[in-house]
């Protein structure tokens, strides 16, 4: 542990005049210049002193007059200054020092009655500097507790007549030994103690103890030295690491002049081994002041016992106590001059540290520890520092160069992409092509028939399509190798920003890059899309008059069909009238012209009379089986959307793209009751009651209970068969609503009609054209034709 060397700190405290020194009017031969310098004996006309306001004559003490010498201490107090102010100032930081694991010594030095005692024990009125540092010691001792443990012994010691007297218990003298840590006292125990008011207790008995008597200069004059010490023991309750400190206030008895004094016998006796001993320290002191080697500590017990407060390791502040009075001329100018020599004595600091006894295993751990934690810091200082100089070095050449650099890298994956998800999308759209093209075959052919169009006929080969598609897939594997080439620059790329010095600028350039790909992804998609759904448009165009004309044909022959077809003929009438699909504003805007089914009233031929009806469901079980079928092959068949690439959006697209058929037919309890009086519709009431509940249950969970009172009033049902009906309803159209259901394809049925419209009408056509008959073949009722899209 390295040591400290520190002077003695010195200061002087001028105490006022006393009652007596009043009486005998002295001069002031002590006056205060300011903190730090005194003037002792100043000239006679600067000595104005007043006593009760009047100005006191000069009386000449026949000593040299006029010495006017100026001295410098480290602090100057002067009459008016309290113990607590001089606490505050000079013994509060030794508590500091203490606790630190420095020994301390405060120690008053002066004339007998220059006010040692008062300085040092002070009244009940007003503590002195023993009291004041003790109650901040165990204030700070309190304060630390959590992070040490401290063990505190005392000792009050008096010198008296060169003996060493224990004033806590009253035993004989004590002897003085030397061992390696200084001297000793043998046989003093230190008395344990856990509170500030215990140790306080100990003083005031102490100082009951001590040896005092009355001299001409002191009433209460004290005839020996005291030396109160309190001893600490600190142990580090992390480590375990233990110091010893000594806090040690010593109140000197009184240098005298036996003049002064008057002692005669004991009191003589008294004053003159308190002289000698004081005399033993001016020597000490002289010596150290001189930087002398041999210190002649053993001339006195005083000075044996204040050898490590001296020059040992300690941090000392002497207390020089002076009268201003004349009358102590003599002992002012001695204690002054060896107050002045005191200030000149150096002294070797060295914090007092223990052996700890902890294990070395605990050291080694703490060691490793501290070793990684010093590594781990010194790599967020380095890193903090590069941050710092990236942000102090900012180089707009060298940023614009990192932004070139970027650009290029995101520019090719653009590029690439673009290519890769565009060919992708032309495979989806002629293979849509294709598909539409082999469904519309016997569309065409109705088509050519009548001459409808014709330019708008697909070419009847797919072979062109497969040519195309071939084409486009190779193209795909070439495009999709370049674009893993890009990604793969981008990431290394993004390697080098991620150790660049500009790395938190740059990072947010990359974000807005990313963004610019994910938009251009989108911006393929939604072009995909919409070609697809303009491709469908086209189609459905082209169906829709291909149907008109298949109605017609049918119209003409109708009386030629066979049951079965003309049944099949009335179906799709009713389908077409049923399924908005055809009736919807949007869809109607494309099309040229409305579709018109005709409605037959009566069979001519004596076959059953039918009126169409909303009761005449195409949806029979098998029927609805079928077409529940078809749609989801169609739409199974069909992936438009862009679902191989990458990312998710093109479920949603491919959910934009069904939307057209989403069919709405609203029912409400007229037709139930109007179904429900009528007995050919009540054969099939469970097929009806499903009908209604799935249109309406399913869009408007309240009508529930609508379609459940229409029921009520109808005849046909008795409670218990309508709550089952009810039921089971419910239950199909939970089924028939999950999400997870394609929505119904009108344009599939219609395909599918429009291929068996077209096989009838080729066999009715030869038929016609083998019987050679003018006749037209169908009465046709116009009035009764109604614009399906009502
Ligand atoms: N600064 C002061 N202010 C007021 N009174 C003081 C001051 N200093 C000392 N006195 C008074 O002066 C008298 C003598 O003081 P004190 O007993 O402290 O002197 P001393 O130096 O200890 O003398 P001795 O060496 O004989 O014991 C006491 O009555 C004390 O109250």
């Amino acid at each position: 542990m390295s040591a400290e060397q520190t002077n003695i700190k010195v200061v002087v405290r001028v105490r006022p005049y006393n009652r007596r020194e009043l009486e005998q009017n002295q001069r002031q031969i002590v006056k205060v210049l300011d903190n730090n310098t005194l003037l002792f004996d100043p000239d006679e006309e600067d000595d104005e002193f007043f006593f009760q306001g009047t100005k006191q004559n000069y009386r000449d003490i026949t000593k040299r007059l006029n010495k006017k010498i100026s001295m410098d201490f480290d602090r100057v107090f002067d009459p008016e200054a309290t113990n607590r102010q001089i606490f505050e100032e000079c013994t509060s930081p030794l508590v500091a020092s203490v606790l630190n694991g420095y020994n301390c010594s405060v120690f008053v030095y002066g004339a007998t009655g220059a006010g040692k005692t008062f300085t040092m024990l002070g009244s009940d009125s007003c503590p002195g500097l023993t009291f004041l540092t003790m109650r901040e010691l165990f204030d700070k001792i309190q304060a630390q507790s959590s992070t040490h443990k401290f063990d505190v012994g005392v000792s009050y010691l008096e010198v008296y007549n060169e003996l060493v007297m224990n004033l806590l218990t009253k035993t004989g003298p004590l002897k003085l030994q030397e061992d390696s840590n200084g001297v000793v006292v043998s046989g003093l125990v230190l008395k344990p103690i856990y509170s500030a008011d215990e140790l306080l207790q100990l003083l005031a008995q102490g100082n009951s103890n001590r040896t005092q008597h009355p001299t001409d200069a002191n009433a209460e004059s004290s005839r020996s030295h005291a030396i109160f010490q309190v001893h600490i023991r600190m142990t580090d309750r992390k480590t375990g690491t233990k110091r010893t400190v000594k806090l040690s206030m010593i109140d000197l008895a009184g240098s005298e002049r036996a003049a002064s004094t008057k002692g005669i016998g004991v009191r003589f006796k008294e004053g003159a081994s308190i002289n000698k001993s004081l005399l033993a320290l001016g020597n000490c002191i002289n010596k150290l002041a001189d930087g002398m080697k041999h210190i002649p500590y053993r001339d006195s017990n005083l000075t044996r016992i204040l050898k490590d407060s001296l020059g040992g390791n300690c941090r000392t502040l002497m207390v020089a106590n002076v009268s201003m009075s004349s009358l102590t001329y003599e002992d002012t100018y001695n204690t002054l001059k060896y107050a002045s020599r005191a200030k000149k004595i150096r002294t070797t600091l060295k914090q007092n540290v223990l052996k700890s006894n902890m294990p070395k295993d605990f050291y080694i751990k703490k060691v490793t520890e501290l070793m990684a934690e010093n590594e781990r810091l010194k790599i967020k200082v380095a890193q903090l520092e590069k941050a710092s100089e990236a942000t102090r070095s900012y180089n707009e050449s060298e940023l614009k160069a990192w932004y070139s650099k970027i650009d290029a890298v995101y520019a090719s994956v653009i590029k690439t992409q673009e290519y890769v998800i565009g060919t992708q999308s032309k495979i989806k759209s002629m293979n849509f092509r294709e598909k539409l093209k082999k469904e519309n075959i016997a569309c065409n052919k109705l088509l050519e028939r009548n001459s409808v169009n014709s330019e708008e006929v697909l070419p009847t080969s797919t072979s062109v399509y497969n040519q195309q598609i071939g084409k486009l897939e190779e193209e795909s594997i070439r495009w999709r190798r370049k674009l893993h080439d890009a990604n793969k620059d981008l990431e290394k790329l993004k390697k080098e920003i991620k150790e660049s010095k500009y790395v938190e600028i740059l990072k947010i350039y990359e974000k807005g890059k990313d963004m610019e790909v994910q938009y251009s992804k989108q911006q393929i998609n939604i072009n995909h899309i919409s070609g697809i759904n303009a491709e469908f448009l086209r189609d459905s165009n082209k169906l829709r008059k291909a149907f008109n004309v298949a109605c017609g044909l049918l119209q003409n022959s109708y009386s030629e069909l066979k049951t079965d077809v003309q049944e099949k003929y009335e179906q799709l009438q009713h389908f077409v009238k049923t399924h908005a699909y055809f009736g919807q504003e949007d869809y109607k805007k494309d099309s040229d012209e409305d579709l018109e089914v005709p409605i037959l009233l009566k069979k001519s031929n004596g076959k059953r009379t039918h009126k169409t009806t909303e009761s005449d469901l195409p949806a029979s079980t098998s029927t609805a089986k079928k077409h529940r079928s078809r749609r989801a092959e169609l739409t199974n068949d069909f992936e438009l959307g862009l679902d191989t690439m990458e990312d998710t959006d093109s479920d949603d697209c491919g959910d934009v793209f069904k939307k057209p058929y989403i069919k709405c037919t609203i029912m409400d309890e007229t037709h139930v009751l109007s179904c429900a009086t009528d007995d050919e519709c009540s054969t099939n009431t469970d097929h009806l009651v499903n009908n209604i509940l799935s249109e309406q249950i399913a869009r408007v969970p309240q009508n529930k209970d609508r379609v459940k009172n229409a029921l009520l009033k109808s005849k046909t049902f008795n409670h218990h068969g309508l709550l089952k009906t009810v039921a089971a309803g419910v239950q199909k159209e939970n089924k028939k609503f999950s999400p997870v259901r394609v929505r119904k394809s009108p344009r599939s049925i219609m395909v599918k009609s429009l291929a068996t419209t077209a096989s009838i009408v080729k066999r009715q056509a030869v038929r016609t054209v083998n019987s050679n008959t003018n006749e037209p073949l169908v009465r046709i009722n116009r009035a009764a034709s109604f614009r399906v899209k009502k």
